[in-house]
C-alpha cells in the first residue's frame, strides 16, 4: 500500500530519503514554533530556507528530491514563492528571450520573486485590480503607480521582508488607452543591501491566524511612487508592447495570463492529500490508543476507534485522503497535457483545465480544512493541545480555501464551464470530464437499478447514480437561466444552485477517478481490495451526505439511499481491521507528523505528561507575576462579605 499511496517504488524509497534527511536535522526542529515571538519565528524560518538551500547544492538534489525536502521541511517560506509562483510566471508568459535572461538568475538564487497580484481593494476580481503600468515611449519604459490606498498590493508570500524582485500584476496603458491587467517584473529591493529602491514602500502586513502556523510566511504590502522599469520586463509571450508604443495581441489567448494560478490550484490538489492524510493519521492512531467505557468485569474499555460513531467521522476522511491522492495524480496529468499542448500552441484544452483545476482545488480544500478540523475533534480533549499537530495544521491550511482563488468564486468558474456544455449539447458533443453530458437524454430517463445493498458494490452503479445527479442539476440550472432574459443576472439570481451543480460535477470527477485507478494494475497482496473497498466508502459517503440531490432529482427512491447508507456500515467494519495500516501507508515519519498524539509506537500518555513539563510556565513552581498580581487579591480585607 505504501507503494500505491506513494505512486511508485522509486517515489517512496526517494521521498523516504528526503522525509529522514529532514527528521534527522536539528536545524528543522519544528516543535518550539507555536512558542516564538514572530521575529524569532521568521529569523528561523530564513535559517531554515538557507539550510535547505545549501542541502540542495551541496547534496546536488534533483528537482524531484528538492521538492520532497521542501515539502518534508514543513514550514510556509518566501521560497515557495519563488519556485511555486514567480519561476512558473516567467516559464508560462515570458518570451524565450525573456526566459533566457530571468531563469537562470531565479534559479541560482541571485534574485528572489514573488507574485504580487492581488490588492488592498481586488483580490478575486483580477480585471479589477488598480496598480497602472503606462507605457513612456520616450524612455522605452513602463511608469508602475499605485494611484489609491486600495491599489496597494497586499498579501503576496515572499513580498514582505524576502524578495528582492515581485512579479506585479498591472493595468497596462499605452498611449492613454487600457489593455487590461498584464504582468511585469519590478526589482524592488537592492542586490548589495536589501534596502526598497526609490520608489518603493513595502513591508508585512501582519500577525495571521494561529502561533507558528503562516507566520512564518512574510506575506506583504506594497505601494508603487511612479517606479520607472525598461519596457523589456513586462512578460510579453501574450502580448507585445513595441518600442514605437504599438501594443499588439498575438495567437495565444488572453486567459494565459491566468496561468500560474491553473498550476499553483493543480499542486494544491495534490497537497491537500497530503494535509488530509496526516490529521487522519493522527486521528486513527489515537483512536486505536484512547479507550473510553465499555469495560466488562474489570477488563480493558473500548478502544474509541471501535464506536461506529468514531468510524462513520473518521473512515470517509480517511477514504478522502485517498481518493484526494487519487485525483491529484490524475489531475498533474491532465496539467502535463495542457502544458505541452500550450507549448505547441493548441490551446483547446484550455478551458477543461481551467475548470478542473479550479473546482478540485475548490472541493478538495474545504473537505480537507472540515477534515483536519473534525480530526481535531475526533481526538477529543487532547487535540485541542498544540502537541497533537492539529491546531497548527488546521491554522496553516485553512487559508488554502481562499489563496489560489476563493472556493466559491472558483466553483462560480466550473459553473460558467457546466453551463457552456449544456448550451452546447444540441451541436458539440461534450468530451473530457464533461463527456457524461453527452448521454444526457439516457441519464435523465434511466433511473437507478439498485435493489439490494450488495448491489451497491458495482462501480457501474456507482458512476451512473452520480452522473445523473450532476447531469439533471445541470440540465436543471440551465432551465432555470432561459427563463431569464439577461443570462448574467440569471447567473447572479441562482448562483448558490449553480455553486451546487459545480460540486456535484466535482465529486463525480473524484469518484470516476478513484474507479479509474482501480482497473489499473495494482501490485501487493490485498492492496486493490483495501483501495476497493475505500472508494466505496468514499462514494458512498457522498451519496448518503448528498442523498437530497440524489432524491430531488428523481434519481434515487428513499429505500434507495437508505440501502446505500446499510451498505457503508457494513465497509466500516471491512476498513477496520486494516485502518492502522491504511495509515501506516503514508509512511510518515513522526518529525512530519509533529503530534505526540499520533506517534508511530503509540506511546502517547507517557509523552504527553512529558511534554506537558516543557512547557515554559512550568519553569518554576511559583508564576512570575503572581508575587505582584494574585497575592495581594489572596491577602486582601474585604469589607463587604457578598464580594
Ligand atoms: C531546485 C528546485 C527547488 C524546488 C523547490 C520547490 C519548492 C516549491 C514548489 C512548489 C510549491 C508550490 C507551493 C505553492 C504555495 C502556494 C501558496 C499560496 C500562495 C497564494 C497565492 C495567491 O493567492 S496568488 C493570487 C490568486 N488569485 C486568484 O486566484 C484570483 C481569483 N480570480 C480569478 O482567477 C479570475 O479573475 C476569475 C477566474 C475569477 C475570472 O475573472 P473574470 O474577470 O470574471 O473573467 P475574465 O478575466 O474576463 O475571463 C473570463 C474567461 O477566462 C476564463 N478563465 C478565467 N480564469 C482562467 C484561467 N486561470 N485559465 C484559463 N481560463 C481562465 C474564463 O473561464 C472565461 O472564459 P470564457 O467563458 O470567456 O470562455
Ligand atoms: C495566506 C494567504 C496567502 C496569499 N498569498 C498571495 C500571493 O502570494 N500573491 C497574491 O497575489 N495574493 C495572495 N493572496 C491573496 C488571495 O489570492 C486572495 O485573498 C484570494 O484570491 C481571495 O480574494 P479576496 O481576498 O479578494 O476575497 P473576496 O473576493 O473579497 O472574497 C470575500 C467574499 O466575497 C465572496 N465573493 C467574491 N466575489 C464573489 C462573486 N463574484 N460571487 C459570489 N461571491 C463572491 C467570496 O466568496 C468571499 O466569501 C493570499 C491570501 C492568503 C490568505
Amino acid at each position: 500500500m505504501k507503494v500505491a499511496w506513494a505512486g511508485s517504488r522509486e517515489t517512496l524509497e526517494l521521498s523516504d530519503r528526503m522525509a529522514k534527511l529532514v527528521a534527522n536535522d536539528p536545524v528543522f526542529e519544528k516543535f518550539t514554533r507555536p512558542m516564538l515571538g514572530r521575529k524569532e519565528l521568521f529569523k528561523n524560518t530564513l535559517r531554515k530556507a538557507a539550510h535547505g538551500w545549501k542541502l540542495i547544492v551541496d547534496l546536488r538534489l534533483t528537482e524531484e528530491e528538492a521538492k520532497w525536502l521542501r515539502l518534508y521541511i514543513d514550514e510556509p517560506a518566501y521560497t515557495d514563492l519563488h519556485w511555486g509562483m514567480f519561476i512558473p510566471a516567467i516559464e508560462g508568459q515570458g518570451t524565450e528571450e525573456q526566459k533566457k535572461k530571468w531563469l537562470p538568475l531565479a534559479q541560482k538564487m541571485k534574485i528572489i520573486g514573488c507574485y504580487a497580484q492581488t490588492e488592498l481593494g481586488h483580490g478575486s476580481n483580477v480585471q479589477g485590480l488598480e496598480t497602472t503600468a503606462t507605457f513612456d515611449p520616450q524612455a522605452d519604459e513602463f511608469v508602475i503607480h499605485s494611484p489609491t490606498l486600495t491599489s496597494s498590493k497586499w498579501w503576496p508570500g515572499g513580498l514582505g521582508k524576502a524578495s528582492t524582485h515581485a512579479l506585479v500584476y498591472a493595468r497596462l496603458i499605452v498611449g492613454g488607452e487600457f489593455h487590461g491587467v498584464h504582468g511585469f517584473i519590478v526589482q524592488l529591493r537592492s542586490l548589495e543591501d536589501h534596502s526598497p529602491l526609490p520608489g518603493i514602500t513595502v513591508g508585512d502586513i501582519g500577525l495571521k491566524f494561529g502561533n507558528g502556523a503562516y507566520n512564518t510566511m512574510d506575506n506583504g504590502v506594497l505601494r508603487f511612487d511612479h517606479v520607472r522599469i525598461p519596457r523589456n520586463q513586462m512578460l510579453m509571450r501574450v502580448s507585445q508592447v513595441t518600442k514605437e508604443g504599438k501594443y499588439m495581441q498575438s495567437d495565444v489567448p488572453r486567459q494565459l495570463i491566468y496561468g500560474t494560478m491553473v498550476y499553483v490550484r493543480q499542486t494544491i490538489v495534490v497537497d491537500a492529500s497530503k494535509a488530509l492524510s496526516r490529521a487522519v493519521c493522527i486521528a486513527t492512531r489515537y483512536s486505536a490508543v484512547r479507550r473510553q467505557f465499555g469495560s466488562r468485569n474489570g477488563g480493558p474499555e473500548t478502544q474509541v476507534i471501535d464506536y461506529k460513531t468514531q468510524q462513520s467521522r473518521l473512515f470517509p476522511l480517511l477514504a478522502s485522503a485517498y481518493a484526494f491522492r487519487f485525483v491529484g495524480e490524475w489531475l498533474k496529468w491532465l496539467y502535463m497535457d495542457v502544458k505541452q499542448r500550450l507549448e505547441a500552441n493548441d490551446f483547446s484544452t484550455l478551458p477543461e483545465a481551467h475548470a478542473c483545476t479550479a473546482g478540485l482545488k475548490s472541493l478538495t480544500t474545504t473537505a480537507t480544512a472540515d477534515g483536519i478540523e473534525e480530526c481535531r475533534k475526533l481526538c477529543g480533549g487532547h487535540g485541542y493541545l498544540v502537541s497533537s499537530g492539529l491546531p497548527e495544521l488546521f491554522a496553516v491550511y485553512i487559508p488554502a480555501c481562499t489563496y489560489e482563488g476563493d472556493n466559491v468564486v472558483l466553483l462560480l468558474q466550473v459553473a460558467r464551464f457546466i453551463v457552456k456544455t449544456v448550451s452546447e449539447l444540441g451541436y458539440k458533443q461534450p468530451v473530457g470530464t464533461t463527456a457524461y453530458m453527452g448521454r444526457v437524454a439516457t441519464l435523465m430517463q434511466n433511473n437507478c437499478a439498485v435493489r439490494t445493498a450488495e448491489d451497491w458494490l458495482n462501480p457501474g452503479a456507482i458512476v451512473e447514480a452520480f452522473e445523473a445527479r450532476a447531469a439533471r442539476m445541470a440540465v436543471a440550472c440551465g432551465r432555470q437561466l432561459a427563463k431569464f432574459e439577461n443570462p448574467e443576472e440569471g447567473f447572479a439570481e441562482l448562483a448558490s444552485d449553480l455553486v451546487e451543480a459545480s460540486v456535484a460535477h466535482c465529486q463525480l470527477i473524484v469518484v470516476s477517478k478513484f474507479i479509474e485507478k482501480l482497473q489499473q494494475d495494482i501490485p501487493g497482496k490485498g492492496v486493490k481490495q483495501s483501495l476497493e473497498i475505500l472508494c466505496y466508502v468514499y462514494a458512498l459517503f457522498l451519496l448518503h451526505k448528498h442523498q437530497g440531490d440524489f432524491l430531488a432529482v428523481g434519481y434515487l427512491t428513499p429505500k434507495q439511499a437508505l440501502l446505500a447508507n446499510d451498505q457503508l456500515r457494513t465497509l466500516y467494519s471491512k476498513v477496520r481491521p486494516n485502518a492502522i495500516a491504511l495509515v501506516d501507508s503514508f509512511n510518515y515519519t513522526d518529525h512530519y507528523l509533529g503530534s505526540i498524539l499520533g506517534r508511530y509506537d503509540g506511546n502517547v500518555y507517557p509523552k504527553l505528561y512529558e511534554a506537558a513539563w516543557e512547557d515554559p510556565l512550568n519553569d518554576s513552581d511559583v508564576a512570575d507575576g503572581f508575587h505582584q498580581y494574585v497575592q495581594p487579591i489572596l491577602k486582601q480585607k474585604l469589607h463587604s462579605a457578598k464580594l
